[in-house]
């Protein structure tokens, strides 16, 4: 995929310098401690990659960072302020990209694409984001198919597709390659490098050594487990 063909992406989003935090913290699921003592920070522009062994709770982080569940203690702050404390405007701000693909089956490729931008209050440019983002992934010619004719890594590439759809600044990925041929994975690749670039910020669960450039790590290997 050529930059040209990222058409959709907004050259630049509109907080430029902003900073997303987690300290402190500490991440419950039924009832059982899976970390604790877990801090990052990035900024405008960097990739945040989350990496360690199955179980050891990389899901059940972005979930807080997106905010569907509240950490057991500590914080996390956009631009210093608590995302609890706004979460429709936190909600508004990110897509979170997770093994549930939310891909409506009775639907064609399009009308799932047409149905979330809606969904996320995408204007005037909407159609346009939407030819991009299929552009991008190399769907076009699938654009009319019910989605539930997708093979497992369409499917993928059509769930990515949405981050093309509608302009947000936090991407929480998890594990987004697991079914991309090389040709996606390299137009996932060309998406972050557009997305950072434009001052996004992305948060990636990836298990290979396929890591965006100059990406931090965050190794839940030598996170504190819980007890
Ligand atoms: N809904 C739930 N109820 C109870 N425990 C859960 C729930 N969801 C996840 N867990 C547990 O929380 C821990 C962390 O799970 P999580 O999915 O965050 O790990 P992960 O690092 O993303 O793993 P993987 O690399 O296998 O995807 C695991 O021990 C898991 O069994």
């Amino acid at each position: 995929m050529t930059v040209s063909s990222l058409a959709a992406l907004p050259d630049q989003l509109p907080d430029a310098r902003a900073v997303f935090a987690g300290r402190g913290l500490a991440c419950e699921r039924g009832g059982r401690r899976v970390f604790q003592g877990l801090s990052f920070t990035v900024c405008a522009g960097e990739a945040l990659v989350l990496v360690g062994r199955n179980g050891s709770g990389k899901s059940s982080l972005l979930r807080l960072m997106a905010g569907l569940s509240r950490p057991a203690q500590g914080s996390l702050t956009w631009n210093a302020g608590d995302i609890a404390d706004d979460s429709e405007a936190h909600h508004g701000r990110l897509h979170l990209i997770g093994h549930q693909d939310a891909i409506k089956p009775a639907l064609t490729v399009n009308e799932n694409l047409g149905f979330w931008a809606r969904y996320r209050g995408a204007g005037p440019c909407a159609s346009a984001r939407i030819a991009d983002a299929l552009r991008a992934f190399a769907l076009e010619r699938l654009a009319e198919l019910p989605a539930r004719y997708l093979s497992q890594g369409q499917r993928r590439r059509l769930s990515l597709c949405r981050l093309l759809a509608s302009p947000a600044q936090l991407w929480l990925l998890d594990e987004p390659r697991a079914g991309l041929d090389r040709a996606a994975s390299t137009s996932l690749d060309a998406a972050l490098a557009h997305h950072r670039a434009a001052g996004g910020i992305a948060v990636v669960v990836l298990h290979a050594e396929d890591h965006p450039p100059e990406a931090r790590v965050l190794d839940f290997d030598a996170v504190k487990a819980g007890g």
